[in-house]
């Protein structure tokens, strides 16, 4: 496996509330997520997951640690400047997709390079909904298309940029089994193809067989690293 590091996390701590109510939702933790890497980050309902991710994607700030992307710390930055990192650099799936309904297909996979004032080059969209298998659905609505293509195009929308790193939040959870397999195959192929590096947090054992490495959380803690043995 590649052990060029894009992300670290170091003893990164999120305690949410304070005193007698305050919950660890992470504590102390050091990981790194490498180049080129399907990751599954998995771990019973609180053990952490979403707060990881929130946190190694610069959506959330940990209360103590730092988190690092390509070396540069995130997690001191200002909101606006983290803002446009996260356009330029992250790439986001969201279990529920996350489509502009009013826009077309197209217009939401060009939607981050909008924001990001960089030229929107309708032959990139092109290309990359080719690569989802939706070629000829440039022009439908969010609407129009079912749960898998959605998430297709969302795919497509999280690769246009190119980012560091890709972020889905439980990615096939809205969707039928073969669906699901479908989803996941292209975000594999996005990896082995076209060496993107892809972290999923998932509830699902059947997306975690398939990740090239699998981070489990307890309790706030990172507990198994199917990559390194833990001290
Ligand atoms: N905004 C918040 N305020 C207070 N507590 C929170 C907040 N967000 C999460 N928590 C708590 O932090 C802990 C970790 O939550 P988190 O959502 O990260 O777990 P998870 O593993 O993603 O769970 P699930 O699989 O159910 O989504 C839980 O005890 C949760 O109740």
């Amino acid at each position: 496996m590649n052990t060029n590091t894009v992300l670290e996390l170091e003893h990164v701590s999120r305690t949410y509330g304070s005193g007698s109510t305050a919950v660890h939702a992470l504590r102390n933790l050091d990981a790194r997520l490498y180049a080129g890497t399907l990751t599954a980050v998995v771990g019973p309902s609180g053990s952490g997951k979403s707060t990881f991710l929130q946190c190694a994607a610069g959506l959330d700030r940990p209360t103590s640690g730092a988190v690092r992307l390509g070396g540069q710390e995130i997690s001191v930055m200002r909101e606006r400047e983290l803002t446009r990192l996260r356009r330029a650099r992250i790439g986001f799936v969201f279990q529920s997709f996350n489509l502009l309904p009013a826009l077309t297909v197209q217009e939401n996979v060009l939607l981050p390079l909008r924001l990001d004032g960089k030229r929107r080059d309708p032959a990139r969209a092109h290309r990359m909904l080719a690569r989802v298998g939706l070629y000829g659905r440039e022009d439908a609505r969010p609407g129009e298309l079912s749960g898998g293509q959605q998430q297709r195009v969302a795919i497509a929308r999280a690769l246009i940029t190119e980012p560091d790193i890709v972020f889905a939040d439980e990615p096939t959870g809205s969707l039928d089994q073969e669906t699901a397999a479908e989803v996941l195959g292209l975000l594999r192929e996005a990896v082995s193809a076209h060496g993107a590096t892809v972290v999923v947090v998932t509830h699902d054992p059947w997306v975690a067989d398939r990740a090239d490495r699998v981070l489990r959380l307890s309790q706030g803690r990172l507990v198994q690293d199917t990559a390194e043995v833990l001290s």
